[in-house]
């Protein structure tokens, strides 16, 4: 086998272990295999620079720190919803929903992941650009800074051209580890994990990025010209499908009745989670009834944000 042949077989081996263990939860080999091979590959890359590409495993912690971010204008507005703060509100929305659509309608429940919004393009499967929500159809470049998620796929086996879109966030166990070192070195600690995130995404330094241990769970598709599914879990699954990290909460609830409990559930499992949540987040299923229903200023009518109360403070 010649170098450039072993380059392509670290790097297929390299990716899988990184997608079983950072999307999957389900690593095959220890952490030393892994850094064994990354190490051989890493050596023959500098013995062989002509064969680096970008979306080789070595490449997720860029060079040097960037000056500013770019802009970066969204073709399709990421979204803001209306919210819910109790059950009325939530059959309130069941009922212009079902008045605007004259039958029964399916919806789908996720967890609403308290990070930030952001978008991932890929052309031909290659990962080339990631961006902040910012407000809506401006947003930030930072690409350097996402590649540094090993949860996200520098590229998919599919070549597919698509936008995907999800919410980067920190988990509990990167926050505690971030703000003891912080109160070591006497910084002000972040005061929550979105924070965190958010602060951690828009350092201008991509090694600082990377030192963060970030996470993301994708739900949902920008521009898609391919696209031709039917349903939002549909999409839920293609993009499982695709390698995305998604998150396995989500459920298909027939009624507002099976919602309602869903949030309840929710409302009080959310302590289990190694991740903050802030609320649920309702959609209705099929995509022609989205678009039937379509949007007002404040955000979409097939959608609402179920916000959870404030949790009492623990004195
Ligand atoms: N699954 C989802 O749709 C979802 C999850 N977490 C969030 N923070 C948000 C925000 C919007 Br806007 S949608 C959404």
């Amino acid at each position: 086998m010649n170098s450039q042949e072993r380059i392509q077989e670290l790097r297929k081996e390299l990716e899988k272990y990184n997608y079983e263990y950072h999307v999957l939860d389900t690593p095959s080999v220890s952490d030393y295999e892994y850094d064994k091979r990354m190490q051989e590959l890493v050596s023959l890359e500098e013995e062989y620079p002509e064969l680096i590409t970008a979306d080789s495993p070595s490449q997720r912690v860029g060079g040097k720190p960037l000056d500013a971010f770019e802009k970066v204008q969204h073709v399709i507005p990421m979204l803001s919803l209306g919210n819910a703060f109790n059950e009325e509100d939530l059959r309130d929305f069941d009922k212009r929903v079902q008045d605007g659509i004259g039958e029964q309608v399916s919806y789908v429940c996720e967890l609403k992941i308290d990070g930030l919004a952001i978008s991932l393009r890929y052309e031909d499967g290659l990962f080339v650009q990631g961006a902040t929500r910012g407000d809506g159809t401006t947003g930030e470049d930072i690409t350097v800074n996402l590649r540094t998620i090993r949860s996200i796929p520098l590229r998919m086996p599919e070549g597919e051209t698509i936008e995907v879109r999800g919410e980067a966030f920190m988990p509990h166990r990167s926050f505690i580890a971030l703000n003891e070192a912080k109160e070591e070195n006497g910084e002000e600690p972040f005061a929550n994990p979105r924070n965190a995130a958010a602060g951690s995404l828009r350092q201008l330094d991509p090694k600082i990025a990377a030192s963060r241990n970030l996470d993301i769970f994708l739900y949902g598709v920008g521009q898609w010209d391919a696209g031709e599914l039917e349903s939002h879990s549909e999409r839920l699954e293609y993009l499982k499908k695709l390698g995305f990290k998604t998150n396995p909460e989500w459920r298909k609830c027939a009624t507002i009745e099976e919602v309602i409990a869903y949030v309840q559930e929710w409302t009080e499992a959310r302590n289990q989670l190694n991740y903050e949540i802030d609320g649920i987040v309702i959609k209705v299923d099929h995509l022609d009834q989205q678009e039937e229903l379509g949007f007002t200023a404040k955000g979409p009518r097939w959608a609402i944000a179920y916000k959870f109360p404030a949790e009492e403070a623990i004195t």
